[in-house]
């Protein structure tokens, strides 16, 4: 029997005691969530300005997505791929067509998809490009976070996500984000080049959004050299950029999609990674898989997320809000001494406080934002993501922004 909470510091102590600590939360214990909003254990209201690192789009527990897992969990929640069932099929004919791909593969976590898109580049490049087997290469960005997995760490250059989880998975080569130039000496000079891994603008480095037409480039330069553009919108896409993806600002269409987080809402893990035919062949039965991948419970919950999306014309509010975000932070940057700069797409935006990467004053900030009912975490040192869920109105954007500035200016 679950010991009831009657207080935040109880959570805590719990978390402590019988949790591995791999995480350093914001001191705060959250127990219920809806929209925008997050309460605590003590009633305390809080903007939620982090969707779960964008799987909350949607925001918190949305009525038609839980009313889908209600209907689905009283019904069949897991087959296995054992079996045939009678949800997955229209799951995959649904999700090919929302995003304009003939093949899915379902899988559940960001990681398992990027993994799950590593192995089926890797099988075309032996099996279509004619590598030789087990010579492959991976091109990477600097400062890429596309999970923890050991394959996935192996390819990081952040050392507390990779030191001592050794021995690494070779295969790979990185090369700076948004250096189109970098990119090109890498596939004239290499040989056995499968793809580029990457994410459209990266979010845990810290919001950096690549220049106007680099994703263009990226596309026209993989397609000269023949390799695969594998773009990861595990937090990019599904809205959050003010496109359904972020390739979709510049009308790009990646060889490999990678998808996660929001596509299910945040109410249940739910990856894809889509291709088309010629690159999603090369996987046959019994060579790819996982026990809940495509689940019906997973799949339909994903569905009635991506009408969501559509309905409530998430991807335009986004687009929106995050221009008048901009606006509003940019003025706080041109009065206080504190705010460096706000950049972002969308509603994934950032600003960059004017302090050391090593110093605590972003951390301290996001503590008083706290306390002024606003919840955000730093990314990096000294960077503070702000990503709310897009169904956020125009006047709790406005309240947000009061908020921030407020918070700022206690530390000015
Ligand atoms: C671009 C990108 N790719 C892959 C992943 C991995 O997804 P999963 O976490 O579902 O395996 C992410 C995840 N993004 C992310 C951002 C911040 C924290 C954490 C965390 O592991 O606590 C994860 C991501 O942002």
């Amino acid at each position: 029997m679950m010991q009831p909470i009657t207080s935040s510091q109880q959570a805590i102590e719990l978390e402590n005691d019988y949790g591995a600590h791999n995480y350093h939360p914001l001191p705060v214990v959250l127990s219920r969530g809806e929209g925008v909003f997050m309460w605590d254990v003590e009633g305390k209201k809080y903007y939620d300005f982090l969707s779960s690192y964008s799987a909350v789009n949607q925001g918190h527990c949305h009525p038609r997505i839980l009313q889908t897992l209600i209907d689905q969990a009283g019904t069949l929640t897991l087959t296995s791929r054992a079996f045939h069932n009678d949800v997955l099929g229209p799951f995959e004919k649904f999700l090919t067509e929302y995003f304009g791909f003939d093949k899915v593969l379902p899988m559940n976590t960001g990681a398992e998809g990027v993994e799950t898109a590593i192995k089926i580049a890797r099988k075309w490049g032996y099996e279509k490009k004619g590598i030789p087997e087990n010579e492959g290469t991976i091109i990477v960005a600097k400062n890429n976070f596309h999970g923890r997995t050991t394959t996935v760490i192996s390819f990081s250059n952040d050392e507390t996500a990779r030191k001592n989880f050794g021995p690494y998975t070779p295969g790979f080569i990185t090369i700076p984000h948004d250096d189109i130039d970098a990119l090109k000496e890498v596939l004239n000079s290499s040989k056995n080049i499968i793809g580029y891994l990457v994410e459209p603008i990266q979010g845990e480095a810290g919001v950096y959004v690549p220049k106007e037409g680099y994703l263009k480039e990226v596309a026209a330069t993989c397609k000269e050299h023949g390799v695969l553009f594998i773009a990861d919108e595990i937090q990019t896409g599904i809205a959050r950029t003010g496109k359904l993806l972020a390739c979709d600002h510049e009308d790009v269409k990646p060889d490999m999609l990678i998808l996660g987080k929001a596509i299910s809402g945040g109410f249940y893990p739910v990856s894809a990674v889509l291709a088309d035919d010629h690159i999603m062949e090369v996987i046959q039965p019994g060579q790819h898989g996982s026990t809940f991948g495509g689940n019906p419970l997973g799949a339909k919950v994903a569905m009635t997320a991506l009408n969501v999306v559509k309905d409530e014309k998430l991807a335009e509010n986004a687009d929106k809000l995050g221009k008048l975000f901009r606006e509003r932070m940019q003025k706080l940057v041109d009065k206080s001494d504190l705010v460096k700069l706000v950049r972002g797409k969308g509603l994934l935006n950032a600003i960059v406080i004017n302090d050391s990467e090593d110093s605590d004053t972003a951390w301290k900030l996001c503590l008083a934002l706290k306390e002024n009912g606003l919840l955000a975490k730093p990314t990096h040192g000294n960077i503070i993501r702000f990503a709310p869920p897009l169904v956020i109105t125009e006047e709790q954007l406005h309240d947000c922004c009061d908020i921030i500035e407020k918070t700022i200016h206690e530390f000015d």
